[in-house]
């Protein structure tokens, strides 16, 4: 799209996709970048209700399906959930969902989100 038919971002989108860059560098692995898949996790998408992932998060800001901050707080904190869940304790992927849920919750804290909610009204 040329830049006339180019959306503006709302303020609330530009708030949450600056959040998502902040989480995304808490995994350098991009382990939580894209859809977990089948092929790749056998029988994900039967244990597993409610995938997430960043590129889903990023969709979902675009067509501001999110109406606040705190619903990207919800959805990663079922991302990183997911993945403690279906990978063993001693996976590489359960190690890092460990750790990129508890970086996470410090950028996505009730201070730094109240603060960035103030700043968007
Ligand atoms: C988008 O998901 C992925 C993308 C890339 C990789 C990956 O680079 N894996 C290589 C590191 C050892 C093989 C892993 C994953 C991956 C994430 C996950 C999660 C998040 O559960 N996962 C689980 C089992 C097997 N692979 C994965």
């Amino acid at each position: 799209l040329d830049k006339q038919e180019q959306k503006e971002q709302t303020p609330l989108q530009e708030a949450l996709n600056q959040l998502i860059r902040q989480l995304q560098r808490k995994d350098p692995s991009a382990f939580f970048s894209f859809p977990v898949n089948d092929l790749i996790a056998p029988g994900y998408t039967l244990v597993i209700k409610r995938p997430m992932d960043f590129s889903s998060m990023k969709e979902r800001v675009k067509t501001e399906w999110y109406q606040s901050l705190v619903e990207l707080k919800t959805d990663f904190r079922v991302m990183c959930e997911n993945a403690m869940m279906y990978n063993k304790p001693e996976t590489i992927y359960h190690k890092a969902a460990k750790k990129l849920l508890h970086s996470g919750m410090k950028i996505l804290s009730p201070e730094r989100l109240q603060s960035l909610k103030q700043s968007i009204e």
